[in-house]
C-alpha cells in the first residue's frame, strides 16, 4: 500500500501524467498492471517509463519508498535540469536517462553511493563538465553510454571491463588512457581527445601537428603511388611487343593514349579486339589485364586506372580498396584481394562474369576485374555517398540527418530484396553472401541499398575466408562449426538491430570490444520488457504511432539473430514479416 502511494506521489510530480492513467488509487501495479510498472513475484523492481511523454520534477523521497527498486528508465521523455538526486537510490542496478534535455555538471562523487549500478545511460542529454571520477570506482559496470552530451575534461581510466560503452560526440579532451583503446570506437566526435585508438597523436605542438598533417597526407600520396606503381610492375608485360608496352611508348612520345572511355576526350586509335573475342583474356586487347565483365559504365583500361586520382578507401578483412577517378568522370572502386587462389584463371573469370551479369537494384554489380597469381582486382563502379556504416556512424552530416525511420525501413527492406535475389541466384552455395555488414551495404542516391562483396567464399583460400569474412564471425561458425543460408540471415538480423539501435555492433570487432553487443542488448531489453528503450533516440523521439511498427522491426531483427540456426527465422519469413511492417 505505501508502495502505492509513493508512485501515486510520483505521478503527481510529473507534469502531462496521462500516460499513466492507469496508476490509480485503490489498484494494485502489480495485480493491475500499472503501465511502466515491472514486477518480480509481485514485488515492484522496475519503473520503464520510456517514451512516456513525461516532463516535469522527479519526486525522488518517492522512489525511496519503493524498496525492490532495482531499474530505472526514464528514456526518451522531456525531463530537464540537473542531474536528480538518483544518487540517494542506492540499491539502482540500472539507471537509464538516454534521450531527455538533463544539462549542467554532475557532482564528481555523484556515484559513490551507487555501487551496485551495472548500466548507466545518460546519452543524448545536455549533461556538461567533466565525467565523475567515481564512475572508475563501480565495480560492477558492464554498459556505460555518455555520448550526444557535453561533457568535456578526459575520458576516465575505466578498469572495468566493459561490454558496451560509448563516449562519442562530446568535447572530451586530452589523452585516451592507455587501457581504454580497446573501445575502439567509441570516442569520435571529440575534437580534443588523442592517443590510441584515434589517429591523432597526442603532445605535439599546434604547428607540428600540423605539419604531421601535411606529412600524414605526402605518406598517403606516397603509399597509393607505390600502391598503384606495383600494380603497374605486376601487371607489366615481359614481352616487349606486348600491346602495354606498345601502349606506354606512344604515351612517352605524346601520342594519343589507346583507351576507350564513353564521354572522355581520349582519342579512339582502334576499336578492334576490344569488345568480346580475345578481350576475355585481356592482356591481348590493348587494355592491359583487366577484363571488362560489364561495360554498362563505358568500357576502360589499366592505364585509365594507372592516370587516375586515387585515392585509399580502407583496408578491410579481404584486402585494401581505393577510389580512382578517371578522367571522363567516372569513378571507381579497385579492390585488392589478396589470398583468393582457389580458383584457376578459366574458373575465375567465369565467376565475376557471373556477377557482371547482375542486373538487379539492390546488388552493385562488378565492371571489371584483373587476376594475377599474387592478387586480384575487382573493379566496381564508386558510390559516393559511401556505406550504410559511414552514414550510420562516421559522420552527423546530412546524410546521416536523412536516416529517418522510413529511410532506414526502406534501407532494410532493399537489403532484404537484395539478399533474396542473392539466395536464389547462388542457391547452391553454403553462402550466398557470406560477407553482409553494414560497410559492404553502399547507398546509393536514393539511399537504395547496394550490396557488395557477395559470394566470394568460393574464390577465396579457406583459411583467409574464415578470417575475413563476416559470417565466420557468428554463432554459426563459432558455436556450431557450420555456415549455411542462415548465416546470412544473422548477419542481415545484426545490420537490422544497428540500424534501429542506431550502435555499432561489437560483433564487426574482430576482438568483440568497443561498440554494442546490439544482440545482447536486444535480447535482455525484450526480455526485461522495455524493448523500447533500445530504439535510437534519434529516430524514437519523434515516432508518433510508427513506434510500434520500430518495435517490430526490432523483433524481426531479434528473431533473426536467435544464436541457434535451428531456431533462427529463415530469409523467407524474415522477408514475409519484413512486408508487415509499415512506414
Ligand atoms: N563501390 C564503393 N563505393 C563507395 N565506397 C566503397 C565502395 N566499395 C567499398 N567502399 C568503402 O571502402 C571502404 C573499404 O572497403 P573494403 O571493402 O576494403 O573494406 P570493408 O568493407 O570494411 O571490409 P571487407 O574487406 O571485409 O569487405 C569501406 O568503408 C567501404 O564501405
Amino acid at each position: 500500500q505505501q508502495e502505492n502511494e509513493a508512485l501515486l506521489k510520483l505521478k503527481q510530480s510529473f507534469n502531462n501524467p496521462a500516460s499513466l492513467s492507469s496508476w490509480v488509487p485503490n489498484s494494485s501495479p502489480c495485480v493491475d498492471k500499472w503501465a511502466g510498472i515491472i514486477c518480480l513475484n509481485n514485488i515492484i523492481t522496475g519503473l520503464h517509463l520510456t517514451n512516456f511523454g513525461l516532463s516535469g520534477k522527479i519526486d525522488i523521497q518517492a522512489l525511496l519508498e519503493i524498496r525492490g527498486l532495482r531499474t530505472l528508465s526514464l528514456v526518451n521523455n522531456s525531463f530537464s535540469g540537473p542531474m536528480p538526486e538518483f544518487n540517494k537510490l542506492g540499491a539502482l542496478k540500472t539507471l537509464l536517462l538516454t534521450g531527455n534535455q538533463f544539462s549542467g555538471p554532475i557532482a564528481a562523487d555523484f556515484f559513490s553511493t551507487l555501487d551496485s549500478l551495472k548500466k548507466i545511460w545518460i546519452s543524448s542529454n545536455k549533461f556538461s563538465g567533466n565525467l565523475p571520477a567515481t564512475l572508475t570506482e563501480l565495480e560492477f559496470l558492464i554498459e556505460l553510454h555518455v555520448e550526444n552530451n557535453e561533457f568535456s575534461g578526459p575520458i576516465p581510466d575505466m578498469k572495468q571491463n566493459l561490454k558496451s560503452v560509448d563516449f562519442s560526440n562530446n568535447k572530451f579532451e586530452g589523452q585516451i588512457p592507455e587501457g581504454m583503446a580497446k573501445y575502439g570506437n567509441s570516442f569520435a566526435g571529440n575534437e580534443g581527445l588523442c592517443g590510441k585508438p584515434l589517429a591523432k597523436a597526442c603532445n605535439q605542438p599546434q604547428t607540428e601537428m600540423k605539419e604531421n598533417n601535411w606529412m600524414m597526407k605526402a605518406i598517403v600520396a606516397l603509399t597509393v603511388f607505390i600502391a598503384l606503381a606495383a600494380l603497374f610492375l605486376l601487371i607489366k608485360p615481359k614481352r616487349q611487343d606486348d600491346d602495354f608496352v606498345v601502349l606506354e611508348k606512344e604515351r612517352k612520345n605524346n601520342e594519343v593514349v589507346q583507351v576507350h572511355v564513353p564521354g572522355s576526350n581520349h582519342t579512339k586509335r582502334s576499336e578492334s579486339g576490344r569488345k568480346g573475342g580475345d578481350s576475355k583474356r585481356g592482356s591481348r586487347n590493348g587494355m592491359g589485364d583487366l577484363v571488362m565483365v560489364n561495360d554498362g559504365k563505358g568500357v576502360f583500361g589499366l592505364p585509365d586506372l594507372m592516370k587516375s586520382a586515387a585515392e585509399v578507401l580502407g583496408n578491410g578483412g579481404m584486402g585494401s580498396a581505393y577510389k580512382a577517378a578517371m578522367a571522363n568522370d567516372l569513378s571507381v572502386v579497385v579492390k585488392r584481394v589478396r589470398e583468393m587462389n582457389k580458383l584457376n584463371r578459366d574458373a575465375f573469370d567465369a565467376e565475376i562474369r557471373k556477377f557482371g551479369r547482375i542486373k538487379h537494384a539492390n546488388i552493385l554489380t562488378p565492371l571489371a576485374y584483373l587476376y594475377r597469381r599474387e592478387e586480384k582486382l575487382v573493379v566496381s563502379e564508386y558510390v559516393p555517398k559511401g556505406s550504410l556504416l559511414y552514414v550510420l556512424h562516421g559522420d552527423r552530416g546530412a546524410s546521416h540527418a536523412d536516416l529517418n525511420w522510413p529511410t532506414r525501413l526502406k534501407i532494410v527492406q532493399g537489403i532484404a530484396r537484395g539478399l533474396a535475389f542473392l539466395h536464389s541466384e547462388f542457391d547452391s552455395y553454403d553462402l550466398p553472401h557470406g560477407n553482409l555488414k553494414s560497410s559492404n551495404v553502399l547507398l546509393g542516391n536514393d539511399y537504395q541499398p547496394l550490396l557488395n562483396d557477395y559470394a566470394f567464399q568460393p574464390l577465396m583460400n579457406p583459411n583467409t575466408a574464415v578470417q575475413a569474412m563476416f559470417a565466420f564471425k557468428t554463432p554459426d561458425y563459432t558455436q556450431y562449426q557450420q555456415v549455411s543460408h542462415k548465416t546470412d540471415v544473422y548477419c542481415f538480423g545484426i545490420i537490422i538491430l544497428e540500424m534501429i539501435t542506431g550502435k555499432f555492433p561489437s560483433q564487426y570487432h574482430s576482438n568483440g570490444k568497443g561498440g554494442t553487443d546490439v544482440v545482447e542488448w536486444v535480447f535482455s531489453a525484450i526480455s526485461e520488457r522495455r524493448d523500447a528503450e533500445v530504439i535510437d533516440p534519434e529516430i524514437a523521439s519523434n515516432a508518433g504511432s510508427s513506434l510500434n511498427q520500430m518495435l517490430q522491426l526490432l523483433q524481426i531483427g531479434a528473431a533473426c539473430t536467435e544464436s541457434n540456426p535451428e531456431q533462427r527465422i529463415d530469409l523467407r519469413e524474415a522477408i514475409r514479416r519484413l512486408g508487415e511492417v509499415q512506414v
